[in-house]
């Protein structure tokens, strides 16, 4: 059996090579089945794409009947610049002052563990749950979840666990309280494409591909200074104003010595990064889209090569009340801090998660990781955590498991289904 030791577990996960572009996600099953088992956990391995394991764990409630908890992690990690790194990325180094460094150890293994040992600390209290408590691991978040969380919340098992409410990843804070997320924006990756007549670089003529290419180019570093403003005069965060960023930028001839100079493209495209909060008209964006950055009558088309929905399916934004409407978020919040932390204002997650996949059902979903007095070093050189922090989150999580897994209100198999009761 495994050693009983929070710190230990975490940096065994740590060392599992589970980053992209080939996770080793058997070696995570592996030790994840164990670890649930240890625990007395059960333990179901679903693979609806094969090498994509989805691990489910699950504690039995007292309650079959009571909406359930779930837990979520995902068990991938994005690459690393090995160099820009004071120790293997996958050592797990334990530095003197009790900093962990390592890809993970905020995004978010460590939340994973901290579920786990939450779970052990109560277990050892002889704590027994009303509503059942399932702690989730997926793999490809970080590619988009297409092959683990969307495949699971679509599958028969995930209907049959009746989930009441949900906790996923947040983001670490700097201060001395805790952050919390009650939704995110919305990412659309697009790509947008010009053609025009060629001709002699020489030649100035109307509607050459790149002329129609720059327009557009114009027009949306324009709409992309608007929405900065916003953020920089501090009237809206970061996450509260559209964000778009160019990601690829193609044209041109190639020569065998870089690109033929006199010759004017018959095609030009340009790619984006778009972030639209749930505040947002996403609508209207595309009507800009589709008239002012990509239109018909300067020669070009548009293309998302990922377009994330941006309202449920009741049709509403993908948002998580944090009002007296979702008597989940108090109790969540109540049990936060009862450990002696407090919770910041709630705010919307600047990234896509898989939370999403859960609110685009209407469930309530929580972003929530207890990382406090922390730099945020998510996909950063360096990632690292204090394991002084790491435990005290596996406090927070205690309060918070015991809270909602005994919370005998809001009953149902959602929040928006509890409305009909
Ligand atoms: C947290 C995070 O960084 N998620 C990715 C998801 C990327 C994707 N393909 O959905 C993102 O670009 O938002
Ligand atoms: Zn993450
Ligand atoms: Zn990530």
């Amino acid at each position: 059996s495994l050693p009983e030791d929070a710190v230990t577990n975490l940096r065994e996960y740590l060392r599992i090579k589970t980053v992209h572009p080939q996770p080793d996600y058997e070696a995570a099953k592996e030790f994840l089945v164990a670890y649930g088992k240890n625990l007395t956990l059960e333990v179901d391995v679903m693979e609806f794409v094969s090498g994509d394991p989805v691990i489910l764990m699950t504690w039995k409630g007292s309650n079959p009947e009571a909406s359930s908890i779930l837990l979520n992690s995902h068990m991938d990690v994005v690459p690393v610049e090995q160099v820009k790194w004071r120790h293997d990325a996958f050592e797990a180094v334990r530095e003197p002052s009790g900093d962990i460094v390592g890809r993970g150890s905020q995004d978010m293994k460590c939340v994973g563990i901290q579920y786990l040992e939450a779970i052990r600390k109560l277990q050892a209290k002889v704590f027994k749950p009303v509503r059942s408590v399932h702690v989730l691991f997926v793999p490809d978040e970080e590619i988009g979840g297409h092959d683990g969380m969307e495949r699971f919340i679509a599958s028969e098992k995930f209907s049959d666990i009746q989930v009441g409410v949900a906790l996923d990843e947040g983001l670490a804070s700097p201060t001395a309280d805790y952050r919390v997320f009650y939704g995110e924006r919305t990412l659309w990756w697009l790509s947008i494409k010009a053609v025009g007549a060629p001709g002699h670089g020489s030649k100035l003529f109307d509607g050459s591909a790149a002329e129609n290419l720059l327009k557009s180019l114009a027009l949306i570093s324009a709409y992309r200074e608007e929405e900065f403003n916003a953020y920089k005069s501090g009237e809206a965060a970061e996450a509260e104003v559209t964000s778009i960023n160019l990601s690829f930028l193609k044209a041109g001839t190639p020569s065998p010595s870089g690109f033929v100079m006199n010759l004017q493209p018959s095609e030009a495209e340009a790619g984006f990064d778009i972030r639209i909060p749930p505040s947002a008209d996403a609508e209207d964006l595309e009507r800009r889209i589709r008239e002012e950055w990509a239109p018909v009558e300067r020669n070009m088309t548009y293309e998302f090569l990922q377009k994330n929905v941006y309202r449920s399916v009741s049709a509403e934004p993908l948002v998580t009340p944090f009002d007296v409407s979702n008597p989940w978020w108090a109790v969540f919040a109540t049990a936060v801090e009862k450990t002696g932390v407090k919770l910041s204002k709630p705010e919307i997650f600047p990234a896509a998660t898989d939370g999403r996949y859960l609110r685009y059902k209407d469930f309530p979903v929580i972003g929530f990781s207890p990382m406090r007095e922390t730099p945020v070093l998510l996909h950063d050189h360096n990632e690292f955590l204090n394991e002084g922090v790491f435990l005290e989150g596996v406090d927070a999580y205690e309060s918070i498991i015991a809270a909602l897994s005994t919370f005998d209100g809001a009953d149902g198999p959602s929040y928006a289904l509890r409305e009909e009761l």
